[in-house]
Parts: C-alpha cells; sequence; structure tokens
C-alpha cells in the first residue's frame, strides 16, 4: 500500500511581502499569507486527504500555516512534531536584506547564484546542498518510514528546504531543481510505494 506525502511551502509571511532574505529569521505571515494557507486546507480538504502524520519546522511562519490548514481541514487535537531540519536554508549575512538592494550591491548574477545554485551559499549561510544535508537525513529516518508503511503525512515547511525534499524525491539533477519554484502556500503531493520510491506526483 502507497503513502502519500503532502508538502506545502508557508504562506506569503511579512518579509516576503517587503521582499526581504528571510532564513532562520522568524516574521510572521501576512493576511494574505493566512489565506493562502487556509486555501491549500480547504483544497486538500476537498481531496478527502485524512492525514495521519504532521510536521513542520521551528519557524512562525510555517507552523502557523500548519495551524491554519488544520483548521480548514476540520482536524483537531493532533501531535505537530517540529524541527529545526525542515527549517528554510539559513542566509546569513544576507538575512534581512532586501533583494533588489542585494542586486544593486553585488550584481544580479551573484545574487542569482546565492539563491539558486546548488553548492554556493550565501556568505555565512547554507547553499542548497548544505539545507539537504540536514532535511533528507531527518526525512528518511523520521518521515519515510511512515510513508512506506502507508501513512498519509503533512509537512509545512519552506521554500527551499522542500527543494531539497523534491530534488531527491523526484530524483533531479542540481540542474533541473534551480529551475523548479513552489510558491508561497503551494501543495506538491506525492504517492510513496512500500520501496520508499516515488509511484506519482499527485495532480491536485
Ligand atoms: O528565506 C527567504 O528569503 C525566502 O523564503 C526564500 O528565499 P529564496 O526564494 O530567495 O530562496
Amino acid at each position: 500500500m502507497s503513502g502519500t506525502l503532502i508538502l506545502v511551502r508557508h504562506g506569503q509571511s511579512e518579509w516576503n511581502l517587503k521582499n526581504l532574505f528571510t532564513g532562520w529569521r522568524n516574521p510572521n505571515l501576512t493576511e494574505q499569507g493566512e489565506s493562502e494557507a487556509r486555501a491549500t486546507g480547504k483544497a486538500l480538504k476537498a481531496q478527502n486527504f485524512a492525514p495521519d502524520l504532521f510536521y513542520t519546522s521551528a519557524l512562525r511562519r510555517a507552523q502557523h500555516t500548519l495551524d491554519l490548514i488544520l483548521e480548514e481541514m476540520g482536524i483537531l487535537n493532533v501531535t505537530i512534531t517540529r524541527n529545526t531540519a525542515l527549517n528554510e536554508r539559513d542566509y546569513g549575512d544576507l538575512s534581512g536584506l532586501n533583494k533588489d538592494d542585494a542586486r544593486e550591491k553585488w550584481g544580479e548574477e551573484q545574487v542569482h547564484i546565492w539563491r539558486r545554485s546548488f553548492d554556493v551559499p550565501p556568505p555565512g549561510g547554507e547553499s542548497l546542498k548544505d539545507t539537504a544535508a540536514r532535511t533528507l537525513p531527518y526525512y528518511e529516518a523520521e518521515i519515510l518510514p511512515q510513508l512506506k508503511a502507508g501513512k498519509i503525512v503533512l509537512i509545512a515547511a519552506h521554500g527551499n528546504s522542500l527543494r531539497a525534499l523534491v530534488m531527491a524525491i523526484e530524483g533531479l539533477t542540481p540542474d533541473e531543481i534551480l529551475a523548479r519554484e513552489i510558491a508561497t502556500g503551494e501543495p506538491t503531493v506525492y504517492k510513496i510505494g512500500p520501496d520508499g520510491k516515488l509511484v506519482e506526483r499527485v495532480k491536485l
């Protein structure tokens, strides 16, 4: 029996709206971000998903997103596992800077490399490869066994920690994952087989 993995990026945060590098900083959701989370909750409920297990990061924008999704799905009083392994990539010295100001200061190309290369970290921060080095072992140890047992797992996390999972699950190359963007509030759903391998990506 296949398991189901539901990945959701947090809704728009106050720093997404201000176009600031966020990383491990901890802003709230905006009203739009809350609406995005609720809309995803409604969509998952409409598809009759009944998740068994719930995970999120140590950052409030993802935690609040999960809470709003569960509220919309009418799922109450469940255990939610929070872990820094699911945190956004750490943007290091760029955290708190405006992304356009950073482009002015260091150039479009350098900022693109810091944001979307696989193994070049921003100053004092994590590359996607560094992020995967903490997110994937957690997924493999804590979440994949549940999926192999046929459970439905809902994870609310961040653009780059989710891209690390997507890259591994879909078997994407470093070049292929660079082009992959996950919008705020966007769900990605997979069927995972008893062997832990991807069966199919589920269209919502
Ligand atoms: O942490 C951030 O700044 C954003 O949530 C993700 O930023 P990115 O899309 O520039 O990697």
